[in-house]
């Protein structure tokens, strides 16, 4: 799959005097690269904390980049005191929304089946949910990295069915390799994406062939070319180096 699709992660950083800057530099580092490359450049996707995503739209519309947010309600609407659902998400312009991130599910007690509600609520507001999956590192050395990627994987087919995953992107993160500068080698992050693309192939052929899976985990520009040229790697998902202009166009660039 030539065109890598590449999704910032702002976590809970930025503020609306240092995001103008930001979102300029983005702009246009991926209008020139995008020009370069004659339209086969990556897609790329910035997914902003909730009270910027006015901001992100206001500076990003005419471009070529899209921009999301970080988390969805599992409702539609109603009485959900201090959630947003994936309405208000399409009224500022999402097309995309994490699903699932680890840190979601650990600090916020989000379950295989929350998240599954999650994803569901996204497509039903006509957003694209990018399913977050890893493994912890107690849970790589027991052994049992791929129990759980099947598990998180499963949990989301067997409630929207496996048709579903044909306007969703997967995004494989193991927990240890996210904001510690530890990046699952390439081969390992090989093996989990091909594991991940085997799980979707047995639910339908097709399937299998076109879902991005993008990997995340302490990507930086130093080591982003060698992570995406992996037949299974579809892109990445960038945290603490996606809040830096140059280091962010630094892995686009390479993707
Ligand atoms: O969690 C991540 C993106 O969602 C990865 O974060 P880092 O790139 O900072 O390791």
């Amino acid at each position: 799959m030539c065109n890598k699709l590449v999704v910032a992660n702002w976590k809970m950083h930025g503020r609306l005097a240092t995001n103008s800057g930001l979102l300029d530099a983005i702009r246009s580092g991926v209008s020139a690269q995008t020009g370069a490359a004659r339209g086969v450049a990556s897609r790329v996707v910035l997914c902003v904390p909730y009270p910027y995503l006015a901001q992100t739209r206001q500076s990003l519309e005419d471009s070529s980049v899209a921009w999301g947010a970080q988390n969805i309600s599992e409702h539609d609407q109603g009485a959900w005191t201090g959630e947003v659902s994936g309405s208000m998400l399409a009224d500022f312009g999402c097309r995309y929304v994490l699903v699932g991130h680890s840190e979601r599910r650990a600090f916020f007690a989000e379950t295989d089946a929350i998240i599954a509600a999650k994803f569901a609520a996204a497509q039903r507001a006509g957003l694209i949910p990018i399913l977050c999956v890893g493994e912890t590192l107690a849970e790589r050395e027991a052994g049992v990295t791929h129990d759980v990627i099947t598990r998180q994987l499963d949990a989301v087919l067997a409630s929207n069915g496996s048709a579903a995953f044909a306007q969703a992107v997967v995004a494989y993160e193991p927990v240890w390799a996210i904001g510690t500068g530890q990046t699952a080698t390439p081969d390992q992050a090989q093996e989990v994406h091909a594991a991940i693309r085997g799980r979707l192939a047995r639910e339908s052929a097709g399937l299998g062939d076109h879902l991005q899976i993008l990997y995340g985990g302490s990507v930086k520009p130093g080591n982003a070319a060698e992570i995406f040229s992996q037949p299974d790697i579809d892109g990445g998902l960038i945290g603490g180096a996606s809040l830096v202009a140059a280091d962010f166009l630094a892995i686009c660039a390479a993707a």
